[in-house]
Formats: structure tokens, C-alpha cells, sequence
């Protein structure tokens, strides 16, 4: 990380073709509207930010979609830090684009979450979005090609616990309450705290492996106590009795026949391990 830097933060912008992508990040980093843009690769922007005291780097992706496939690559979203979903309030395509988007990202965040987690639970909550996500729908000032009601957007939103707003990169007059630079400010502080959260537990869940394999050492130790116990009460070429198993209700054969043995086993057991 560079000096002076506190904290780095990678914004990925996804939604359907032509809905305003390039023209809203423009918008955001430049405070200007260019309205043509051409390009059939993502572009990456850098800027050092200095939001709240801290001084963040953020790199905002503005990824291309491929000119015949209509779906949103919402896997480029992988490692980022936050994700912006754009659709255009004049294209009912590209909203149905971003609803799928939201889904297939929801779903990723799911997969993510069953490799640990409490699957039943997992299926009568689903997971949360892994990344902090704006919705937003752009072109506010065509309202009389509107194809996409304010409230759908807003249901949409609601269905995926992610901030909703219509906006204009052509127009920011045109933009609801807080304006499109108030909207990122907002989203990279809330993708900072998610990172720092996130760091909190990896770090924990450090600790408690460290802990985990100091406790399995001593088990195994405790084990190979038992075993030179067992040696040299048995003799070196006997094999260990079974424990008498409680559960099944009865003794093992050789604990019945030896229960002196078995009995030592178990004092042993209880004193040795940990
Ligand atoms: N009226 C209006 N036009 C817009 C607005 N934002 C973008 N446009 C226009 O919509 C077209 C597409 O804008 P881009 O920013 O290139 O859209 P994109 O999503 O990056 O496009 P792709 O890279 O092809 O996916 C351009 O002609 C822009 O001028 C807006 O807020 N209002």
C-alpha cells in the first residue's frame, strides 16, 4: 500500500449496455458529462480520496459488457469492496438485467456463507449481500420515456437490503435528495467499515485456529500418554481394549474379562486428556 494511504477500496460498476455506466463514473470523478463513450474493455480509475480523516484509494471499475451478451458479468464483482447495480428508468430490459444481477450476486453471497454456516437457517434467511450495493437508476431527466416506475426500483432495492436512488449523469439537477457524489462518498464509507468488520473476524478466526491446533497437540500428546500407559499395563504386543460403551448398554468382551484394566483405561482417560 502506498504511503499515506489507509485503506484501499476496489468499486465495481455493473448493469446492462448502455444504461450510463462510464457516464455516471465520469460524472462522479469529474464532476462533467460525456456524453460518447466507446470502449469493449473495463475501465479501471484511481483516485486518493480523503473521506471521514482517512485517506482511501479507491478503484473504481467501470466493467464493459460484451456487445451480444445481454446479461450482466456479475462475476467481475468478485473481490470487489462494493457494487454499483445501473439500470436506465427508459429500458425495462436493463432492469430485469439488474434484478437478475442482484439475484446472481445474492447467490454468491449464499454460497459463500453455506461453507460454514447453519444450512437450514441459511434457507429460511437468506444471506445478506456479501458487498455494500447501490441501485441505481439512471436517466431521471428522460421521464417521458420512463419505462421503470421510482417504486419498482425502490421494491427492487428493498428485496435486497441495498440503497436505492434515481439519478442523471446528464442532468444531476435532475438526481433524488442526495447528490451522485453524496451516493459513492456514502457506499465507500460503508464498504470501509464492511472491510475493517471483515479483517476483525478473519483475524479472530485466526486466533481460534492457533488456539484449536495448540489444543489438538495436547490431545495428541495426551493419546501417546495413554498408549505407553496401555504398554505397560498390557504388555507391549496386546491390543488396547475397547472402552465399554455406555451407550450401547453393555461391556466389551475384553473390558468384562479384564476389568481391572478397563478401569485404569478409563481413570487414565479422564485424568490425561484435555
Ligand atoms: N439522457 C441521458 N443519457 C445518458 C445518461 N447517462 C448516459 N447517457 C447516454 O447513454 C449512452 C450510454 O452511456 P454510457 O455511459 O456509454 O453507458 P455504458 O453503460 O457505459 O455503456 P456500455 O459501455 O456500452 O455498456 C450515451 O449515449 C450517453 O450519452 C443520462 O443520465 N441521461
Amino acid at each position: 500500500m502506498k504511503s499515506g494511504i489507509q485503506y484501499q477500496i476496489k468499486v465495481i460498476i455493473i448493469g446492462a449496455r448502455q444504461v450510463g455506466k462510464s457516464a455516471l463514473t465520469v460524472r462522479y470523478l469529474t464532476r462533467r458529462y460525456i456524453g460518447e463513450y466507446k470502449s469493449h474493455t473495463d475501465l479501471s480509475y484511481r483516485q486518493v480520496f480523503c473521506i471521514d480523516g482517512s485517506s482511501i484509494e479507491v478503484e473504481i471499475v467501470d466493467v464493459s459488457n460484451h456487445p451480444e451478451d445481454t446479461s450482466v458479468p456479475v462475476t467481475r464483482a468478485k473481490n470487489s469492496d462494493a457494487c454499483v447495480v445501473v439500470y436506465s428508468i427508459s429500458d425495462r430490459t436493463s432492469f430485469k438485467a439488474a434484478h437478475e444481477a442482484l439475484a446472481a450476486l445474492q447467490a454468491s453471497s449464499q454460497r459463500k456463507s453455506f461453507e460454514d454456516d447453519n444450512k437450514e437457517e441459511q434457507e429460511i434467511n437468506p444471506a445478506p449481500l456479501s458487498v455494500p450495493v447501490v441501485l441505481l437508476a439512471n436517466k431521471k431527466d428522460l421521464g417521458h420515456l420512463r419505462q421503470v416506475e421510482a417504486d419498482e426500483g425502490r421494491e427492487l432495492a428493498k428485496q435486497f437490503s441495498c440503497v436505492f436512488c434515481e439519478v442523471s449523469a446528464a442532468d444531476p439537477a435532475e438526481s433524488e435528495p442526495e447528490d451522485l457524489a453524496g451516493i459513492f462518498n456514502q457506499l465507500i464509507k460503508e464498504a470501509r467499515s464492511f472491510k475493517i468488520r471483515q479483517q476483525d473476524t478473519n483475524n479472530n478466526a485466526h486466533n481460534n485456529n492457533n488456539g484449536s491446533s495448540n489444543n489438538n497437540r495436547q490431545r495428541k500428546r495426551s493419546v501417546y500418554i495413554i498408549n505407553r500407559m496401555l504398554g505397560s499395563l498390557m504388555g507391549r504386543n496386546s491390543m488396547p481394549p475397547e472402552l465399554p460403551s455406555s451407550r450401547k448398554g453393555g461391556t466389551s468382551q475384553m473390558a468384562s474379562s479384564m476389568p481391572n484394566v478397563a478401569g485404569s483405561f478409563r481413570s487414565v482417560f479422564k485424568k490425561r486428556s484435555v
